[in-house]
C-alpha cells in the first residue's frame, strides 16, 4: 500500500517537473517484480537521477543523511515523499540490511540471479554500471601488473636522442620519464594540462616502441579519441611532431617507416564498431581489436561504459596509452574514469623499483618525495608538469583556478599588462554581443572576420577556388568561440545564440530569410553514420560551388572539407555560442567564456578551468556577477563512483 502511494507521489513530482520520468518508470518496474519496500523504490529513482548527473552509483552515506535531499525537490515535495514512505532505515548498517534482504538487489557472495540492482562496498548500483566499474578495475589492474621487457641501454640511447637535455634544465624531464614508463607497461596514463606536451610525448613514445620492436613493420597502431574532432586533431599533431622528430634524429630512428605505419585516427565508437542504435559493439572479448598499440586521446571525455568496452576489446598483449587532462570536466555520460584512475598522479607514488628502472632507461632521477610505495597503476602513470604552450597569463590563470586560489585568479584577470587575458565584469548581454561580433582591443577574434570572408565569396569560379574559400572560412570561424556554462536564459547558450544572430542581422553581417542562411554555423547533436557527421561536429553553411548558390553545410574533414545538404541534418543547433561541455578537446585562438548571473550546480571549478584552457592565445571572461566566478571556483564536482575502491582491490 505505501509502495503504491509512493509511486503515485513520485509520478506527481515528475508531472510537476521535479523528477525524470525514466526513474519513476524504473521504480514502477521494480515494484512489479517483487514486494519491495518503499525506501528501496525511492533509491531506484535516486539512482536514475544520479546517473543523469554523471554518478555511477549511490553511496549509503548519502542515504543516511536524507535520501530526498539528493533529489533537488522542493521542501513540499520532499515532505510528501517522506509521508508516503513513513520511516527510513536509521543507519548505514540498516540500509545495507534492507537492500541485502531485497530480492531485486544482488550482493556479491550470494547467488546471482541477475537482479537489476547490486550492493557492493556500501554502494548501490544499477547492474550495468557495477559490471563496467568492476571490469574496468579488473582489466586496468591486470594490465598495470604486467611488465614488458625493455633493453635499458638501447632505450636510454634512443631517449637521449629524442629528449636532448637543455644545459640550464634542472627539473626532471617528465616527458622522457613518461616514455620510459610507458615502454614497459601494458597500460600507461600520461596526464597533464593543456600544452604540457602529451601529444609531443606520445609521438616520441611511438618512435621508441617502433625502434625497440624486433618486428617494427608488423606493429599495428591505432589512434582514437571520443569525438571526431579530437581524433582528427590527434593525428594531425602526431604527424607534425613526428615530422619534426625525423629532422631531429636523422637516420637513428626510421621515422618515415613509423609514419607510414600509423593509420588515420578515428572515434572510439568507430574503432569498436559500435552500432549507434543498439549500443552493441562489433569488437569485444570474443572478437578483439586487431592492434598492438592503442593511443586514446582526450581520455577525460571517455565515459565508464566506453572505457569498459575498449578494455574488453583490447587483446591482453596490446599496449594501451591513455592521454588526457585529469582536471578537465568529466565525460557527459556517467563516470569520471580518467580522474579516478589518476587519483595519485600529482603525488607520484612511485616504488623504488620504478625509480631505479626510470634512472637506468632514461637517466632521469625521480624526485625523492615522489618515491615510496604506490599501486601498480601509479607505476604506469605520469603527470606532465610544465606547459610548453602558455608561459603567460592564460597558463597562470588556469593554474590559479585549478589550485582554488580565488584572489590570485582575480588578480590575473584584472591586470591589464598582458593582452592575453581580459575580464568584463558586471557585463550586460550587450557587452558579450560586442565581443562576439568584433572581439576586443589587443586580441583578434569576433565573428565579423569569418563573415567578411563569407560575404567576399571565392576568388575565382571553379571547384578549386571554392574549396580554398571554404577552407579559409572554416579556419577563420575556428579562431574564435563564445562559450556558455548553461543552456537557458540570457547567459545560456540558447539565449546567447539567438542574441548574437539578431545582432549580426542588425549589423548586416548576415541576411536571414529562413532557418538556413550563408554563414550560419551549426553543431551536430546526434551521430549520423550515413551522413558521416558526428555529435559535436561543427560546420558552416555556405553556397555550394554551382551557379545556383544552393546552400550546403561544410565541415573540415581530416584531409579535405566535406559537405552535407541542410535538409539532411535534422539534429543540429546554431553554434555561435557553445557549452563548455561541447568544446572539450577543441581549442580556439580567442575564447570568450560567459558565466551566468546566478550561481548554479553547473558552474564549477572544472568547467571554468576547461573553458579557460580552450584558449590558445587570448581569453576573455564575461561575468554579469563576479560572485558566480567565486562560487564556481570554490565548488568542485565530486562524481560518485566506486572505481577507486575497486582499483584498490586489484
Ligand atoms: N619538450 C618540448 N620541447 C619543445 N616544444 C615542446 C615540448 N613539448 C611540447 N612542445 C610544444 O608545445 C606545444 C604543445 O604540445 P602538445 O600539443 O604536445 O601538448 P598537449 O599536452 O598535447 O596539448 P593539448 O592539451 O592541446 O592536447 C606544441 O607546439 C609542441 O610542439
Amino acid at each position: 500500500m505505501t509502495s503504491a502511494l509512493l509511486l503515485d507521489e513520485l509520478d506527481a513530482c515528475a508531472d510537476e517537473g521535479g523528477l525524470r520520468r525514466l526513474g519513476c518508470a524504473f521504480a514502477r518496474f521494480i515494484a512489479t517484480l517483487a514486494d519491495v519496500p518503499p525506501c528501496v523504490l525511492l533509491s531506484c529513482v535516486l539512482l536514475s537521477e544520479l546517473e543523469s548527473r554523471g554518478d555511477t552509483c549511490l553511496s549509503l552515506d548519502d542515504l543516511v543523511e536524507d535520501p530526498c535531499a539528493k533529489l533537488h525537490l522542493t521542501p513540499e515535495q520532499c515532505e510528501r515523499l517522506h509521508r508516503a514512505i513513513g520511516s527510513f532505515p536509521a543507519s548505514k548498517a540498516d540500509w545495507a540490511q534492507t537492500f541485502s534482504r531485497c530480492e531485486q538487489v544482488y550482493t556479491p557472495g550470494k547467488t546471482d540471479h541477475h537482479q537489476p540492482l547490486v550492493l557492493e562496498n556500501d554502494r548501490l548500483y544499477l547492474r550495468r554500471f557495477w559490471r563496467d566499474e568492476r571490469s574496468t578495475a579488473r582489466l586496468v589492474g591486470m594490465r598495470a601488473q604486467t611488465r614488458r621487457t625493455v633493453d635499458p641501454e638501447r632505450a636510454k640511447a634512443l631517449l637521449d636522442k629524442m629528449f636532448p637535455r637543455a644545459r640550464d634544465e634542472h627539473e626532471p624531464d617528465w616527458q622522457k620519464i613518461a616514455c620510459a614508463i610507458a615502454a614497459r607497461s601494458q597500460v600507461a596514463i600520461i596526464t597533464g594540462g593543456p600544452g604540457t606536451g602529451k601529444t609531443y610525448t606520445v609521438a616520441r613514445l611511438l618512435a621508441l616502441l617502433y625502434a625497440l620492436s624486433t618486428r617494427p613493420q608488423q606493429l599495428r597502431f591505432a589512434l582514437a579519441a571520443p569525438s571526431g574532432k579530437a581524433a582528427v586533431r590527434l593525428k594531425q599533431s602526431i604527424d607534425k611532431a613526428l615530422q619534426k622528430l625525423g629532422d631531429q634524429v636523422g637516420g637513428d630512428i626510421d621515422v618515415a617507416g613509423l609514419m607510414a605505419a600509423i593509420p588515420t585516427s578515428g572515434t572510439l565508437h568507430s574503432l569498436l564498431g559500435a552500432n549507434p542504435t543498439t549500443r552493441a559493439v562489433r569488437h569485444d572479448v570474443n572478437n578483439p581489436l586487431d592492434v598492438d598499440v592503442l593511443i586514446v586521446d582526450e581520455a577525460s571525455m571517455v565515459h565508464l561504459e566506453m572505457m569498459a568496452d575498449v578494455l574488453e576489446a583490447l587483446p591482453a598483449n596490446a599496449i594501451l596509452v591513455l592521454l588526457g587532462d585529469k582536471d578537465q570536466l568529466s565525460s557527459v555520460e556517467a563516470g569520471a574514469v580518467l580522474g579516478d584512475l589518476c587519483d595519485g598522479a600529482q603525488a607520484g607514488n612511485y616504488d623504488p623499483e620504478t625509480a631505479e628502472y626510470v634512472l637506468r632507461t632514461s637517466g632521469e632521477r625521480l624526485p625523492p618525495a615522489m618515491v615510496g610505495t604506490g599501486s601498480p597503476l601509479a607505476q604506469c602513470t605520469v603527470m606532465l608538469r610544465k606547459s610548453h604552450r602558455y608561459g603567460g597569463a592564460i597558463g597562470q590563470l588556469a593554474l590559479a583556478v585549478n589550485a582554488n586560489e580565488v584572489a590570485r585568479a582575480q588578480d590575473i584577470l584584472s591586470q591589464t599588462a598582458d593582452d592575453a587575458v581580459a575580464w568584463r565584469d558586471r557585463a550586460r548581454q550587450a557587452d558579450l554581443l560586442d565581443l562576439a561580433v568584433r572581439g576586443r582591443a589587443g586580441a583578434e577574434g569576433g565573428y565579423a572576420r569569418y563573415l567578411e570572408l563569407v560575404a567576399a565569396g571565392p576568388q575565382d569560379a571553379g571547384e578549386a577556388a571554392h574549396e580554398e574559400w571554404v577552407t579559409k572560412v572554416l579556419l577563420a570561424f575556428d579562431q574564435f568561440r563564445v562559450l556558455c556554462a548553461v543552456r537557458q536564459g540570457d547567459w545560456g547558450v540558447e539565449g546567447v545564440n539567438e542574441a548574437i544572430e539578431q545582432r549580426l542581422i542588425q549589423e548586416k553581417f548576415i541576411v536571414r530569410s529562413g532557418e538556413w542562411y550563408a554563414g550560419r554555423p551549426v553543431m551536430v547533436t546526434q551521430n549520423d553514420h550515413a551522413m558521416g557527421v558526428f555529435n559535436g561536429d561543427v560546420g558552416v553553411t555556405l553556397p555550394d560551388a554551382s551557379a545556383q548558390k544552393r546552400l550546403r553545410v561544410y565541415f573540415q574533414g581530416e584531409v579535405r572539407v566535406k559537405s552535407v545538404l541542410p535538409t539532411r541534418l535534422p539534429h543540429i543547433e546554431t553554434a555561435y555560442a557553445m557549452t563548455v561541455h561541447k568544446v572539450q578537446g577543441s581549442e580556439y585562438a580567442h575564447t570568450v567564456l560567459a558565466l551566468p548571473n546566478k550561481s548554479s550546480a553547473v558552474v564549477v571549478r572544472e568547467l571554468i578551468y576547461t573553458g579557460i584552457t580552450r584558449a590558445s592565445t587570448w581569453f576573455t571572461l564575461c561575468t554579469p556577477n563576479a560572485a558566480v566566478l567565486q562560487d564556481g571556483m570554490y565548488t568542485q564536482t565530486k562524481r560518485i563512483s566506486g572505481l577507486r575502491d575497486f582499483m584498490r582491490q586489484h
